[in-house]
């Protein structure tokens, strides 16, 4: 952690929502992530859940230098290294293993990983994080669990993914432990497909101003 660029904490600061990004085809990457800047969103993740998604990541890193791009889904240290070769800022994970979690406080750049239970976030915290993902949020009993999980750790702080949407964000925002949480609802496939960039960037600015 000693050589990581920025902090989780950073970077989960810097906006409430996280979109989560399935890119199927690279041309939609560049103008999905100007649309979500312009709607005020700068932190994004893209998944590394496509064949396309490590060059989107290369793509928008390169051509839209406001973004805060980092890399999800990212499961092994061989991912990991990828990812930060090619620029990521940060990088998530649903889980966590051992060899990740000490590649990564080597590495250069922020790791949030997932958790869904008190002896991973234990462990996590065993290598010196903070920060981590709750990971399936809603499917792993939601606000309840979560406010229930962080109560014997108040210095730790989350980023809840899985099953959020605009009908539960803002329940899981107003836990203190909370700093953002992350969601797909933000660009839809559908949209992405119709390059219906607009509305990209109304669901990012209604998001962000239903936040406040
Ligand atoms: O790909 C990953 O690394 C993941 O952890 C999965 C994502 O967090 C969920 O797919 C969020 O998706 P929604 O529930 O649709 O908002």
């Amino acid at each position: 952690m000693k050589n990581w660029k920025t902090t989780a904490e950073q970077i989960m600061t810097t906006g409430p929502v996280v979109p989560v990004i399935v890119v199927n085809k690279l041309e939609h990457a560049v103008p999905m992530a100007k649309a979500l800047v312009a709607g005020g969103v700068r932190v994004l993740e893209v998944t590394l859940r496509t064949p396309v998604a490590m060059d989107a990541l290369r793509a928008m890193i390169k051509e839209v230098p406001e973004a805060i791009v980092g890399a999800g889904t990212v499961i092994n240290t061989q991912q990991l290294k990828e990812v930060t070769d090619a620029g990521a800022q940060f990088v998530i994970s649903p889980g966590l293993t051992e060899p990740l979690l000490k590649a990564a406080v080597e590495g250069p750049v922020p790791l949030i990983p997932g958790i869904s239970t008190v002896s991973e976030l234990m462990l996590g915290m065993d290598y010196g994080l903070r920060e981590f993902k709750f990971f399936p949020a809603e499917a792993n009993g939601g606000v309840k669990a979560l406010s229930a999980i962080g109560g014997p750790f108040p210095q730790v702080r989350f980023c809840p993914t899985g099953g959020i949407s605009p009908a539960n964000y803002r329940d899981y925002l107003a836990l203190k432990s909370v700093l953002c949480i992350g969601g797909s609802w933000l660009v839809p496939n559908d949209a992405l497909e119709s390059g219906d960039w607009d509305r990209i960037t109304r669901l990012a600015r209604e998001a962000v101003e239903g936040a406040k």
